[in-house]
């Protein structure tokens, strides 16, 4: 059963916004603080209001570029393939996307941030996630578009990070040196085109999965029972777009960095309604080389509030995205 209505949490983030910062005061952005703590404890995934930072006119013209790259003819898609530069940026065909060890029904164009390592030398293969992305050509407005976009979820990343670090109990100077893990973040973004499942086919638009880093900012076009997460009791919730809003998602490294106490939520495409669907998902992540640590703020708030923390072993946030970027594709 798929409860059919969303029961997840709406929080508005003008108050840690650089351009309303001064329109409110502490007790409130304590107040959005509060909010945020008990939704990444509680539930996992919430609705951001963004009304008044994103404008509605840029938010359909990402999505309307985007359907317009996915209906252009295939060949043409396919000269910017993820296999024509480190196996994981730019476009990839229908059905190339593993998850689970089965295929996916979607087909995507990944963007990462630029090449964490030396560049590529003359005439050699780029490494996975060296080289640069594959932006298309056609149509022309998508990738400044596209640009655009990064930047405004950078800004969106680090209100949502200062909001959840003060919700975790961190004071300001606990947070400024918080934030030198995601200052330079290893950002990617996807833009997905999602045909209709094939009728009674049990296969998954995207299958179940808990995303890489920090946090997801999902943008979608207004298709709803398409993307569905799983709630704390074990039911698959749907979390169909919310005018205003996008979607929120933890990942796992706040898992990593609370010991389990805002764990990444499993979460699944299954879209079946007769229409193509667009998403475009970026993820907010540490930066490459950060070392992803158990916090202190993390055990006060636990021993304040008697959870029983799972600490997990360190890891380097590039090693682990290697890790799961390498197991994504058959091609
Ligand atoms: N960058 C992120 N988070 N991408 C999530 C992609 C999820 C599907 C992928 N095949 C998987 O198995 O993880
Ligand atoms: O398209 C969606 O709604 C979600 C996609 C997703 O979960 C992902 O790419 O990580
Ligand atoms: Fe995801």
């Amino acid at each position: 059963m798929v409860t059919p209505t969303p029961a997840l949490p709406i929080i508005s983030i003008a108050p840690y916004l650089p351009a309303t910062y001064a329109d409110y005061s502490d007790a409130d952005r304590a107040a959005v603080a509060a909010q945020f703590h008990a939704a990444c404890r509680d539930v996992g995934f919430l609705y951001l209001n963004v009304e008044g930072f994103l404008l509605k006119d840029d938010m359909d013209e990402v999505l309307t570029l985007g359907t317009e790259f996915f209906e252009r003819p295939q060949e043409e898609k396919e000269k910017i393939h993820i296999g024509s530069m480190d196996g994981a940026r730019g476009y990839q065909r229908y059905g190339e996307n593993i998850t689970q060890g089965k295929a996916d029904h979607h087909e995507g164009l990944d963007l990462y941030a630029a090449n964490p390592y030396e560049a590529v030398e003359a005439g050699a293969k780029p490494r996975p996630l060296q080289g640069d992305n594959q932006y298309p050509k056609t149509p022309a407005g998508l990738q400044p578009a596209l640009e655009a976009w990064v930047d405004k979820m950078h800004v969106l990343g680090e209100a949502v990070m200062h909001a959840m670090a003060l919700g975790l109990g961190m004071d300001e100077a606990e947070w400024k040196a918080f934030w030198k893990l995601s200052n330079k973040s290893f950002w990617s973004m996807r833009l997905i085109g999602y045909p209709p499942l094939p009728p009674n086919a049990d296969g998954r638009s995207c299958g179940e999965h808990k995303d890489y880093g920090n946090l997801t900012f999902l943008h979608t076009d207004s298709t709803p029972d398409a993307l569905q997460v799983l709630s704390r009791s074990g039911e698959w919730i749907n979390a169909n777009p919310v005018p205003g809003c996008v979607v929120v998602n933890i990942g796992a490294m706040w898992d990593k960095w609370t010991g389990g106490m805002y764990p990444a939520t499993l979460h699944r495409v299954i879209h079946k309604a007769p229409t193509y669907r667009v998403s475009l998902p970026f993820f907010f992540e540490p930066n490459f080389d950060s070392n992803i640590t158990l916090l202190d703020a993390a055990k006060r708030t636990a021993a304040k509030e008697g959870i029983e923390l799972v600490p997990e072993p360190d890891v380097l946030y590039g090693d682990y995205l290697l890790g799961k970027v390498s197991g994504n594709f058959k091609y």
